[in-house]
């Protein structure tokens, strides 16, 4: 992998490890039988040693910076002699696409709760900022999904204001996998979470339209991080889950239909030629350049397995 910044302090597995209960009391974050039986549920190839080893000390490092985030907003506060209005604690998950992001928010967001049963944890994704498919074939750029122009930027930076003023009832449009398209007139409606969790490949991303980043609504960044030839295999994994279920549900409208009419190999070369010519070309141009902009980078190996993780120190 890359060689860390200056500014990052680099923790191998074991390393990172020890940090575990330096911050949340022991018992806030017991891994029960339970609690591995319900991550299993959801994704059962998810490595339990990781759920130990990487999350929970993942989990007190966000619990301390909580409750400076929360220290900071009433200190400031008192300076400027005005009520302290908290918005959301919000965490900002970056990454290639398929390189793992919404399984690390999910896990994330299910871990949060358990070590803060009293708050309430939120999450969404940025995808469904993405403008709809029809609109994107209207514009020319349909090969330009997931690429910068392809996000309504405005309505992703007025969601992010509104949230992080403390407004109710905050929506974030819906977006579908299988359908592989935005879902018109659905929506995510999020009341005062305490911390909110919000991933897409675009988090740590300027913004043309306006000088204000996403990221700047953050108080904390990762970036989910890989080779890309891992990530490329990640993709077609993912590819022929969704042509599994596309089989299965034997829906004419859902996305994968037309490619469960293929033999598999060329459906699977056809999805290999739009991670080479789409997802890859926009990793590399537009995605790992922000990977240095992160707080925090976990590192996957093959197996979704973390092996290294940079922790900026300034
Ligand atoms: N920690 C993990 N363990 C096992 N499989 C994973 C893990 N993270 C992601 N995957 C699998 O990799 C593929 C891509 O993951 P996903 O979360 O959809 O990525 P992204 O949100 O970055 O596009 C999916 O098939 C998912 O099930
Ligand atoms: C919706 C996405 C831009 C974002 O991907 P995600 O991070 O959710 O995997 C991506 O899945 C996508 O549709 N890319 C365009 C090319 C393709 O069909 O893969």
């Amino acid at each position: 992998m890359a060689t860390a910044p200056l500014n990052f302090a680099v923790f191998n597995k074991k390393d990172w490890q020890q940090l575990a209960s330096k911050y949340v009391a022991p018992d806030s974050l017991q891994m029960t039988p339970q609690i591995l039986q319900n991550i299993k549920a959801y994704n059962d190839q998810i490595a339990v040693d990781d759920v130990f080893d990487i999350y929970g000390p993942l989990v007190s490092y966000i619990k301390l910076r909580y409750d400076q985030y929360h220290r900071d907003i009433n200190e400031r506060a008192g300076f400027l002699g005005r009520p302290a209005a908290p918005g959301p604690f919000i965490i900002g998950i970056a990454g290639s696409v398929a390189v793992g992001k919404s399984t690390t928010a999910r896990l994330l967001q299910y871990l949060l709760q358990v070590a803060f049963p009293k708050k309430q944890i939120a999450l969404t994704t940025t995808d469904g900022f993405l403008l709809a498919n029809e609109t994107l074939q209207e514009k020319g750029i349909f090969d330009r999904k997931g690429f910068p122009e392809s996000y309504n930027m405005t309505a992703l930076l007025s969601f992010m204001n509104d949230l992080k003023e403390g407004k109710s009832k905050v929506k974030s449009p819906k977006y579908s996998h299988d359908q592989s398209d935005v879902l018109i007139g659905e929506y995510d409606i999020f009341e005062n979470p305490d911390i909110f969790i919000i991933e897409g490949i675009n988090t740590l991303q300027a913004s043309s339209e306006t000088p204000v980043y996403i990221s700047d609504f953050f108080d904390l960044s990762i970036y989910v991080d890989a080779d890309t030839d891992l990530i490329e295999e990640w993709y077609i994994d993912r590819f022929k889950a969704l042509l599994a279920s596309a089989v299965a549900v034997g829906d004419d409208n859902n996305f994968f239909a037309a490619y469960t009419k293929l033999p598999t190999t060329e459906a699977v070369a056809a999805a290999t030629k739009v991670w080479q010519e789409v997802n890859l070309p926009n990793l590399n141009e537009y995605i790992l350049p922000t990977r240095e902009r992160a707080d925090l980078v976990l590192h996957k190996q093959a197996n979704h397995q973390i092996d290294t993780i940079w922790l900026r120190k300034f």
